[in-house]
């Protein structure tokens, strides 16, 4: 694996107030990587000490091998980041807009923003002023802008915020591509979890300034190799209580038509074998789909960090 980025112990206190605490992770060329955590957990302070615009009190960040902290420029030399709402002027057309970022830059050719503005699929529209831009479009605009040094790493804080459904999944799509086809490691941040499942490869979930865990998205929506089964059983207060002394570790409680648990596959036979020999009826069986909302809830409720206040 190709680590491009890399957290390492990072705090960061302001005023006295732990807002990060010891906070490490990698991320890797070609992923999509998605920070996630409700409002307040520390996502755009942890961003905005990745892309340098704010100290670290204590850990390091590496960005392509070097540290944020001691060669500052070598470090965001390989970033393109929207942290705040990209700067553009509205009554410029989009291309005056990379024109003139581009002169700030040194060294970007016309054909690099040619080039650019057909990645992010806005040829058509790039002599049109801003002001006549959707908000997906200004998005994309500013996507092109960071994308013109070339960086290897993208970072985008709550890029689709205020999109609406196509915005949303246009940014979708093009941050997918630029991972796969320009081999660019992406960080992007939400509290939307449905949006993380759809977008990202791995997903670092963030509660109170803590990395409670760092999942594949696959893995995080299916936890290992345990399922949820819904099982139709009469007396369920017996069946739930035989659960709890065959497999004491095993999550189960109460539910409509009787009980739902977590369990490996290979283990039904056997508790339905368990049951039988019990009395208890076994009418029916269903394997529930498992969504990232409810691993997030369960993650967040098992290793959850009381909240600071
Ligand atoms: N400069 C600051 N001074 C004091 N507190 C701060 C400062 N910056 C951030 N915080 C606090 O740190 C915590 C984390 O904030 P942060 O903006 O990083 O969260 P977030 O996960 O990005 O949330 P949101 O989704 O609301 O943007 C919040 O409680 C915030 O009030």
């Amino acid at each position: 694996m190709d680590t491009i980025v890399e957290l390492k112990n990072v705090t960061k206190v302001i005023k006295g107030r732990t807002i990060i605490d010891n906070i490490s992770f990698q991320v890797n060329k070609g992923e999509v990587f998605g920070f996630l955590g409700p409002n307040g957990a520390g996502k755009t302070t942890t961003i905005r000490m990745i892309v340098g615009l704010i100290g670290i009190t204590s850990g390091d960040i590496t960005v392509g091998g070097s540290s944020i902290k001691s060669n500052f420029e070598d470090a965001v030399r390989h970033i393109g980041a929207i942290v705040e709402n990209p700067e553009m002027y509205k009554f410029l057309t989009g291309y005056q807009n990379l024109v003139h970022y581009a002169r700030m830059s040194k060294g970007i050719s016309k054909e690099k923003i040619a080039e650019t503005v057909e990645l992010v699929g806005l040829t058509e529209r790039i002599n049109d002023k801003v002001k006549t831009y959707s908000l997906g479009m200004r998005q994309r605009l500013g996507l092109a802008q960071c994308l013109l040094h070339d960086p290897q790493v993208l970072i985008l804080d709550e890029p689709t915020n205020g999109l609406d459904p196509a915005g949303i999944r246009e940014i979708r799509d093009y941050v997918r591509l630029l991972a796969r086809e320009k081999n660019l490691a992406v960080i992007v941040s939400s509290h939307l979890l449905s949006e993380m499942e759809m977008m990202c490869d791995r997903i670092g979930i963030i509660q109170n300034g803590r990395l409670i865990d760092v999942q594949l998205v696959h893995e995080l929506v299916h936890g290992e190799s345990k399922m949820t089964y819904e099982m139709e059983v009469v007396p369920s207060d017996k069946a739930l209580a035989l659960l709890g002394t065959h497999y004491p570790n095993v999550r189960a409680h109460r539910s409509r038509n009787g009980i739902t648990v977590e369990l490996p596959k290979e283990e039904i036979p056997n508790l339905v074998k368990i049951f039988v020999k019990e009395d208890i009826q076994v009418f029916a069986i269903k394997e529930v789909a498992r969504t990232l909302e409810d691993r997030f809830l369960e993650l967040t409720t098992e290793k959850g960090a009381p909240s600071r206040g």
